[in-house]
Order: structure tokens, then C-alpha cells, then sequence
């Protein structure tokens, strides 16, 4: 009989106690579908005392280095989250023969190029299809499935824990933080929830779709970033008045000259796209591509259970490479597309402001679109006289225009003239929208 492959855990928390049940109990159904038996050797932990039910103390460790150091491991799983120590842990791993799986998107973000090359020399496997959209398939469908075809496009919401508040906001009339404290309890939340709420996360996961689906790497500083936490009560108001349901999109396409444009942001998705019925902290992926057309993913983006479910088809597809020998390298970048300035970007923008209530003022708010070529699509105005302070501001009434297909650069000049003029009052918000 052949020997057990040997597996290193590396973290016990929310995902990671849950791979570890799942190995230590299904045992047997892994045996069968590997060929082999999957052995957990060590489970590196920060505290030896906490309690972990249905875990022997004698697997547990603090001392991570040595126990990736190990010569003899099969597979290497990181969920420990965070760049350092688990780059270098990672590194040591391969170095030392191990194939590594991780749902590690902060770390892979900015360093999926480097651990790839090191996995690629080493002859050994790296997959993390928990990185991106939690337990959906997206990452191996774009790397495998799809890779005979050209992408064009990568819209989706890849956030459980900001989709979770926006659904909340909206459905229950939750508090910003009421919902955030629920998303933590719930294990949807990175370590720091700041990384989710101001689209950290989001940009992480934008940067390794882009770079899968274009075939070159991105960074994660070269991802257009904008969170959740300037998203207002009045945004919302205004996105039902639209038809539209706020949610946080990660978006990555190709310009007519074959550079990428990556961003993440707010923004306001006509109630008719399927991406405004995604709830809670489920997360849905649309691809559109030469050859396939549209494709949609969709299924929980966050969550100890749904997470390990990825991390295990991962363990599961490396201990069959291991079994058999081999490896299923990714493939250096093919391409070196460059990302494009966000002012390059195109989108529709809903745009509110209050005015003051004097003839001719439409259309000379009007007139600050037209001179920068932004064409209007709707215009809406509401009456603010009895809003409290109005007639104190002198601002009486407030409009709210959207867009047809804008650069952002021409936005930007539009917008710094309207708050410039003296019949706009400051508060000029700009969302963009997607699918209306
Ligand atoms: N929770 C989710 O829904 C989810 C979904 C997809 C991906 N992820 C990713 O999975 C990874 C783990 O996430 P989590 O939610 O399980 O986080 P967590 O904070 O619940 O678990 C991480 C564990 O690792 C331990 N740890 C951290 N640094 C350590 C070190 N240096 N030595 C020993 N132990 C250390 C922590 O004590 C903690 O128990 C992260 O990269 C995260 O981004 C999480
Ligand atoms: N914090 C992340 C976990 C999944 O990557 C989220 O809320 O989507
Ligand atoms: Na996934």
C-alpha cells in the first residue's frame, strides 16, 4: 500500500478549523477520491490553549517555520492570512518540495507572480481558489476552463462582508455598524474589517481576476479602489427612486488598445441585472468572452464552511498530482497588457446636487454637462423647501442627472465646475451605475 500523503496546516480559525474537520473526518471518502490517504502531520497555531474540538493537541504547533522546514510534506495549506509571515512560509514550503494551497488574496495580490515562478521551478502546485469569491469556482474556470477563449470582461461582487451591510442597509434598515458587528460574528470579516468595508479586499480579488483573465500580472496598487463607507442613506434613497440597488462591484476590462482597466467601487445596479439580487454574503461573478458569451458565477463568497469546501477541491486536485507524479503549472503571464489610468474608464454616472430655485439654473447645469460632451439620460429634480435649512442655504431644490457612457476624466472636470458655481451647493455625489 502506498504511503499517506503528508499535509501541514498552517492556522486554525475561521477556514482553517474548518479544513482541518473536514480532513480529520472524511478520511476515507478523501482516500477514495485521491487514491491515496491524506495524513494531517501539524496544524501551526498562534495559541497551543486554545480550544479546538475533535483536534489532538499533539498535532498542534506555534513554531510555523519549522514545521514548513520539514522535508517530507506532500502539501502545504495557508490560512493564516496577512503578507508576512505567510509569503515566507509559503516560499519555504516550495523550496522544500511542498505543493501549497492558500486563501491568502492580501498575499497573492501582490506576490501570485512571484510564488507562481517559485512553484514552477520547484516543480510543485500552487492553487487558491478560496482567494477569490470564497467557495465559488472562479479562479480554476478562468485558469483552466476558459483559457482556450479571450475574456473581455470581469464584473462581479466578490465582498460577502460589504455585500452583507448593503443588504442589511437596504432590507432591514440596519445600521452601518449593526450589520458590520453580524458579518464579523458570522466569520464573513477579515481580521482587520477595514480591508472589506474600504474595498481592500475587493481590490485584492480585482487584481487576481484581471491578471487570470488577461494573462499578465496586476497589482493590487494598480486596482482603482473605493469602498463602502462613504455610501450614504441618501444614496440609497436615490438608487430605489432609480430602480437600482447599491452594491459593491470589482470590475476588469479590456480598452479597444488592449490595455486593462481594473476598479472597485460602489455603484448604483439597475434592479433588472441579475447583480442586484445577490444577497447576504453571497458573492456572483459575470465573464464575458469572444467564444462563450456570458457566464455567471454565483454561491457564498464567505463563511468558514463554504470557504474550506474551495481550499479542499484544491487539496484534493494537488493530492492527485502528487499521486501521480505530477504538477499543473499556471504558466508564466502570456501577456504584459498594461493597466490603464482610471481617468481612461468609461461608465454612467448618477450625479446629485442641490441648486438653487431660479429660472434658467436646469439649464445651465445642464449646460456644464454639455460643454464637456457628457450626455444626460435622465434628469430628475426634487423640491427641498421644507427640507430643514433649505431656505437658510438658499439651495431650494435638488437634481439628480444620469449619465450616458462617460470617461471618468470628463466626470471629474464636470463635477469640479459645478461645485465651483454659485447656484450648486457643495455636496455634489457622483455614483457610477452598471446595467441600467
Ligand atoms: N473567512 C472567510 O470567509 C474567508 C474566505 C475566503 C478567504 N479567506 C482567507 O482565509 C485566510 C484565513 O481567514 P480566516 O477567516 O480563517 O481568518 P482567522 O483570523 O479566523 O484565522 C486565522 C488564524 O491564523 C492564526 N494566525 C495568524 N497569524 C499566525 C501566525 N503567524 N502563526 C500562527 N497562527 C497565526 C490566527 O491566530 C487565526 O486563528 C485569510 O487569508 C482570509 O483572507 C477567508
Ligand atoms: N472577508 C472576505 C472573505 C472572503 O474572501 C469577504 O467578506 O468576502
Ligand atoms: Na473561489
Amino acid at each position: 500500500m502506498s504511503k499517506p500523503l503528508k499535509v501541514a496546516l498552517l492556522g486554525a480559525g475561521v477556514v482553517g478549523s474548518q479544513v482541518a474537520r473536514i480532513i480529520l473526518n472524511e478520511g476515507p471518502t478523501l482516500e477514495a477520491r485521491i487514491g491515496r490517504r491524506l495524513e494531517l502531520v501539524g496544524i501551526g497555531v498562534r495559541r497551543l490553549e486554545a480550544e479546538r474540538p475533535g483536534i489532538d493537541p499533539a498535532l498542534l504547533t506555534t513554531d510555523l517555520e519549522s514545521l514548513v522546514a520539514r522535508k517530507d510534506l506532500d502539501i502545504v495549506i495557508e490560512l493564516i492570512g496577512g503578507i508576512e509571515p505567510a509569503r515566507t512560509l509559503l516560499l519555504t514550503a516550495i523550496a522544500n518540495g511542498a505543493s501549497v494551497v492558500s486563501a491568502n488574496k492580501a498575499l497573492l495580490a501582490d506576490d501570485l507572480g512571484e510564488l507562481s515562478r517559485a512553484a514552477e521551478a520547484k516543480g510543485v502546485d500552487l492553487y487558491y481558489e478560496a482567494a477569490v469569491a470564497g467557495a465559488i469556482p472562479i479562479v480554476r474556470p478562468l485558469r483552466e476552463s476558459l483559457v482556450g477563449d479571450d475574456i473581455t470582461a470581469v464584473m462581479g461582487i466578490v465582498n460577502g462582508t460589504t455585500n452583507y451591510i448593503l443588504d442589511k442597509m437596504v432590507s432591514d434598515g440596519s445600521s452601518f455598524d449593526a450589520a458590520l458587528a453580524e458579518a464579523q460574528q458570522l466569520g464573513y470579516a477579515e481580521a482587520d474589517p477595514t480591508a472589506d468595508v474600504e474595498g481592500h479586499d475587493a481590490a485584492a480579488k480585482a487584481a487576481i481576476l484581471a491578471g487570470l483573465a488577461f494573462h499578465t500580472e496586476v497589482r493590487r496598487d494598480e486596482v482603482f479602489c473605493e469602498g463602502i463607507t462613504g455610501v450614504t442613506e441618501d444614496d440609497i434613497a436615490a438608487a430605489e427612486q432609480m430602480g437600482c440597488t447599491i452594491k459593491l462591484l470589482a470590475i476588469a476590462k479590456l480598452t479597444d488598445d488592449d490595455r486593462v482597466i481594473v476598479k472597485v467601487h460602489p455603484a448604483m445596479v439597475a434592479n433588472k441585472h441579475p447583480l442586484a439580487t445577490v444577497s447576504g454574503a453571497y458573492n456572483a461573478i459575470f465573464v464575458n468572452s469572444r467564444e462563450a458569451g456570458e457566464l455567471m458565477f454565483l454561491g457564498q463568497g464567505a463563511g468558514g464552511a463554504p470557504t474550506a469546501s474551495a481550499v479542499m477541491g484544491d487539496v484534493v486536485t494537488v493530492a492527485r498530482n502528487r499521486h501521480r507524479g505530477t504538477a499543473s503549472h499556471r504558466g508564466s503571464s502570456s501577456s504584459s497588457r498594461a493597466v490603464a489610468p482610471i481617468g481612461e474608464s468609461e461608465a454612467q454616472f448618477y450625479v446629485s446636487f442641490d441648486v438653487v430655485d431660479r429660472p434658467g439654473i436646469l439649464a445651465r447645469c445642464a449646460g456644464i454637462f454639455g460643454d464637456h460632451g457628457v450626455s444626460l439620460r435622465v434628469v430628475q429634480q426634487s423640491y427641498l423647501a421644507d427640507r430643514e435649512g433649505a431656505d437658510a442655504s438658499g439651495f431650494a431644490a435638488r437634481l439628480g442627472v444620469m449619465t450616458h457612457l462617460t470617461r471618468e476624466s470628463d466626470l471629474a472636470v464636470v463635477v469640479e465646475e459645478l461645485r465651483r458655481s454659485d447656484f450648486v451647493g457643495s455636496d455634489v455625489r457622483v455614483l457610477r451605475v452598471e446595467g441600467f
